[in-house]
């Protein structure tokens, strides 16, 4: 991406959600440090810790602290981190969501009401708290995303639950860049395609997706995490200055189709 070099100059901001090199996360740090940006990186609890920290010192990012969503205490300290180090920022990163992965197989209609609030809160609320905090210390004309997936909009196997809170996080979205827009503060996301993740691992049958994917897509393949990357450095750059309230499909097209490709073969159900 020689081209996008220099393009977020000067820019600084936080990266909310790097669990280790195969995160969503971790591909959009790669494409905003690549473009000039100076980053910043949070981390869950002490046993990822050790995972990010290698990670930061790739890209001479900022460790700003442990975060966990669930504990508001943690949000508050990491932005006072921001701001004690650089007084204003430019972006923030939302790549957090959570599920017992119990429920993330078999029915909705079995989501249990202790689930079901907890899903919300960490992958939904967070999302409002963090850019709660943002709206503190952002530079007017700033950019925050998140990550949201299609199962938001359609039915997707053992999906359950979370496609509920993605419909939530995309709605927040919008409400974000209305209450946001008069700073000049855009709100996006991505709607990514299925990617081997930590945390994609706990949805049911999720070779059986990825392979889907590959062989109905018009694109006829998954998407990567630089790919995600280099569509997120689009939306929290400049160049998506006009851009808000969006979500952003990087998925390889496969939201626009309606039935399996005539070409495709019919699979069943893979195993691991
Ligand atoms: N992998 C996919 O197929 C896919 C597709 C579309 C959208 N997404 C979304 O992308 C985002 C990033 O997920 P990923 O697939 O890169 O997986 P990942 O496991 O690498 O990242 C998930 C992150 O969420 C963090 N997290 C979970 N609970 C938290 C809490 N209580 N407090 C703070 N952080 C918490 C984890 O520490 C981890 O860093 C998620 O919102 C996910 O829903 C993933």
């Amino acid at each position: 991406m020689a081209q996008a070099s220099g393009l977020m100059n000067g820019k600084r901001g936080v990266i909310m959600g790097v669990a280790n090199n195969r995160s969503i996360a971790w591909g959009i740090a790669k494409a905003l440090a690549e473009a000039g940006a100076e980053i910043a990186l949070t981390w869950q609890g002490d046993a990822l810790k050790k995972r990010v920290e290698p990670l930061a010192q790739e890209l001479g990012a900022f460790m700003a602290g442990h975060c966990d969503v669930t504990d508001l205490a943690t949000i508050d300290a990491v932005f006072s981190a921001l701001e004690e180090k650089w007084g204003k920022i430019d972006f923030v990163v939302h790549a957090i969501a959570f599920s017992d992965k119990d429920e993330l197989t078999g029915r909705y209609l079995d989501t249990s009401r202790d689930n079901f609030a907890r899903t919300m809160d960490i992958s939904v609320y967070s999302f409002t708290a963090v850019a709660a905090r943002a709206d503190r210390v952002m530079n007017d004309g700033g950019s925050i995303l998140t990550l949201t997936y299609y199962g938001a909009e359609k039915v997707m196997p053992h999906y359950n639950v979370m496609g509920v809170a993605k419909a939530a996080l995309e709605a927040s979205v919008r409400y974000l860049a209305v209450d946001l827009g008069n700073r000049g503060i855009r709100v996006n996301a991505i709607s990514a395609g299925p990617i081997k993740t930590l945390a994609a691992s706990g949805i049911g049958d999720f070779r059986y997706i990825l392979k889907w994917n590959e062989y109905n897509a018009p694109l006829k393949r998954t998407v990567s995490i630089e790919e995600v990357g280099n569509s997120a450095l689009y939306l929290l750059s400049d160049l998506s200055s006009g851009v808000t309230g969006e979500v952003h499909h990087v998925d390889s097209g496969y939201h626009t189709v309606g039935m399996k490709a005539v070409d495709a073969p019919d699979i069943s159900v893979l195993k691991d």
